[in-house]
């Protein structure tokens, strides 16, 4: 989006000035918000009206009260409780049922007051509210009321529905397919009781069943992702059109109005019925607007549109009741190590607490990495993970179930992964982004991130999974020493204590040192998982880091390099083609393998920058396994001078010639380093 605003005033405002409803808003975002707030706070406040008996006897016809009514009901009343949209005939009975009785839900939350009270009055909102503080319900109630209002025939359900794919009352856009299948979900169970019909259309599935579908039951209600529904609403023989909308929401708004989605957002706009003809009300929710979409938003809403900021301005984005902490490692290789050990004591924490019949919550949690590759690649590792040697040998982490979630799986096991995790009491959930924004999975009690996140609004996205609604949870960030610089920047103002708790981020893994048996033996494991994964999905890990933009390139693919050493005891980097070496502008890096002619690894970097979507098998690396790490004694065992030649931190003795652990900065060819294809030299 930020990119259709630099090519000349995005195509999109034109697209939207096309609407006679709408006015620029010239006022800038902090006056804005100062406006909306003086608008929108005193009728929560101070024209609270307490709930009149004879308004309660008009509960069961929300329907059927006039419109003026309605909105004079509305000016005086700002209801908090779910029960009180019934009490002040301002939503149907059949819809505020399924909050209270079928889903438990009584009080409503800060956001969903403010805007379902203002959503109601049919005026153009922009919210922005913490993670996992019901915003969905906040634009799902008033929208349906709003379709419940101008079609009272809808409000029960009947035995047969005439309802076709054209009746489309609402659309709302998200981001991804999860995301939209659980918005979905979510609405269907307020339509339960009456007669709207909830679609979904997300790529992925197969658009002929989806259309099957539509065609038999119809559609009032459709969640999309932008791709598809760009889709469904050009292609001449999908029959699916919206000429009656009423409503149009964007859920993670800043996202669908960033870059990546623009032009899909701004062709849907285009295929939507002209303002001018057919009044519509725009709802746009997210937990993070950064400023530089406000101009994007003003052109979006209506000039009148009011601003619902439940967070203000230099507050913290996320919840003071998710603990963050970050860890700084020495570098890549420290993460799995790292993760092993935290799930371990996490795992054992929660089986003391239960053994002794306290509160305790299961270990379950989300490990963002910031590309597919990297997910793929821990997932792989943890898996192979085993207790004792053998491939049958028992998970050391069981029962805690290993999941991986990216857009490079498909549809079906997508979903078969997020239900699985939903359900899962004990888990660990490797993910790229894809379920970052909006996801719900219950009883999240951790979020582990990987690296730098691309940027602070994903930071809190991801952190977002957990302490959702009235729950606890924590979050860790591991950063590599060579991240720090940029970490520091992208993470300024969070609220993150620094936590030195973890005996694998303090661990050198190129100097020889004392381990503590517990440490020493998750090595071992590690380090013979390792050895099973294959040799492409390390080289794709590698690729895909590689690709990604870095603060200082030097330092990044010193550390990649260094990674790959003593994370995974290759003698030397994975080879980069000349072309992409120039094409990533690293071919004078110091470190850097450039081999020439090998076509294949130039395919593989490729899809690695591009986002392969064809899967291999890969060789596997052939490790000899003579040299296993073993177990540790009872308190500590020394790592690198045991009779199996651990090496220092697991390197290979052979490998001095490099200097300390075979590698340094003096080091600038990890080639030079003699090979040592060898089990001690993982970790
Ligand atoms: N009024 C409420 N009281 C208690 N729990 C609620 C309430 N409203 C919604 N919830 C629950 O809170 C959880 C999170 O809701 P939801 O997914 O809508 O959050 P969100 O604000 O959209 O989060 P995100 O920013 O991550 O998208 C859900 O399990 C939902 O059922």
């Amino acid at each position: 989006m930020f990119n259709a605003c630099r090519r000349g005033p995005a195509s999109l405002s034109r697209v939207l000035r096309a609407g006679s409803t709408l006015h620029l808003q010239s006022a800038r975002p902090s006056t804005l918000s100062l406006i909306t707030q003086c608008a929108t706070k005193p009728s929560i406040e101070s024209r609270w009206v307490h709930v009149a008996s004879q308004l309660r006897q008009q509960a069961t016809g929300a329907q059927s009260v006039p419109r003026e009514s309605v909105q004079n009901q509305q000016q005086n009343v700002a209801v908090t409780k779910f029960q009180e949209l019934i009490d002040y005939n301002l939503v149907h009975p059949n819809v505020v049922n399924e909050i209270t009785r079928g889903m438990g839900l009584h009080t409503m939350t800060e956001v969903q007051s403010k805007t379902i009270n203002q959503a109601l009055r049919g005026d153009d909102i922009i919210a922005q509210a913490r993670t996992g503080t019901g915003k969905t319900i906040g634009f799902l109630l008033p929208m349906i009321q709003n379709i419940l209002r101008e079609n009272p025939d809808f409000a029960t359900r009947k035995r047969y529905s005439r309802a076709r794919p054209s009746d489309i009352r609402s659309i709302i856009i998200s981001p991804t397919r999860e995301l939209a299948e659980q918005i979905a979900v979510e609405a269907e169970k307020l339509c339960a009781n009456t007669d709207l019909r909830v679609q979904v259309a997300v790529g992925g599935n197969s658009k002929r069943a989806m259309l099957r579908k539509m065609q038999m039951e119809g559609c009032h209600l459709l969640v999309a992702t932008p791709g598809r529904l760009n889709d469904l609403l050009t292609d001449p023989y999908s029959r699916v059109s919206a000429p009656k909308l009423t409503t149009l929401v964007l859920d993670e708004a800043d996202r669908l109005l960033d870059d990546g989605f623009s032009k899909d957002i701004e062709d849907i706009i285009q295929l939507l019925p002209d303002r001018r003809e057919v009044e519509r009300q725009t709802l746009l929710f997210s937990a993070t607007v950064p400023k530089e979409v406000m101009h994007l938003v003003r052109r979006t809403l209506k000039s009148n549109f009011h601003f619902v900021q439940t967070v203000q301005e230099g507050q913290q984005a996320t919840h003071e009741k998710v603990p963050q902490r970050i860890v700084t490692i020495p570098g890549i290789e420290n993460y799995l190590p790292c993760l092993l050990e935290l799930a371990k004591r996490e795992i054992s924490k929660a089986a003391e607490a239960e053994a002794k019949g306290a509160d305790f919550k299961p270990f379950k949690a989300i490990v963002y990495f910031n590309s597919t590759a990297n997910v793929e690649l821990a997932a792989r590792i943890f898996e192979e993970l085993r207790a004792e040697s053998g491939a049958f040998g028992r998970h050391p982490l069981h029962p805690t179930e290993i999941i991986e979630m990216h857009s490079r799986l498909t549809q079906e096991r997508r979903t078969r992964a997020s239900d699985r995790f939903r359900r899962a009491k004990s888990a660990i959930l490797f993910s790229t982004d894809v379920t970052a924004r909006g996801m719900h999975f219950p009883n999240v009690s951790h979020v582990i991130q990987m690296g730098t996140p691309p940027n602070q609004e994903q930071y809190v996205h991801r952190i977002g999974r957990t302490g959702r609604a009235d729950q606890t949870g924590e979050g860790f960030i591991f950063i590599p020493e060579h991240e720090i610089p940029e970490a520091r920047r992208r993470l300024r103002g969070l609220p993150v204590s620094p936590d030195k708790s973890l005996e694998a981020s303090k661990l050198d893994m190129s100097r020889e040192a004392q381990l503590p048996a517990g440490l020493a033996t998750s090595l071992d494991q590690l380090f013979a998982a390792v050895k099973i994964v294959d040799r492409d999905t390390k080289i794709k890990a590698y690729m895909s880091c590689m690709g990604q933009p870095a603060a200082s390139p030097v330092d990044n693919v010193q550390a990649l390099n260094r990674w790959t050493k003593f994370g995974w005891g290759w003698p030397a980097p994975p080879a980069i083609s000349q072309s992409m070496a120039m094409k990533l502008n690293i071919s004078r890096v110091p470190g850097i393998n450039i081999q020439r002619n090998r076509l294949f690894e130039d395919r593989d970097a490729a899809d690695d920058l591009n986002g392969p979507s064809r899967s291999r098998e890969g060789r596997l690396d052939n490790f000899p396994d003579s040299r296993k790490f073993g177990r540790g004694g009872d308190s500590s065992r020394e790592f690198g001078r045991d009779s199996r030649g651990m090496g220092r931190g697991g390197f290979d003795r052979r490998d001095r010639s490099t200097g300390r652990g075979g590698y340094d900065r003096r080091d600038r060819g990890m080639s030079r380093g003699s090979r040592t294809d060898d089990a001690s030299s993982l970790f």
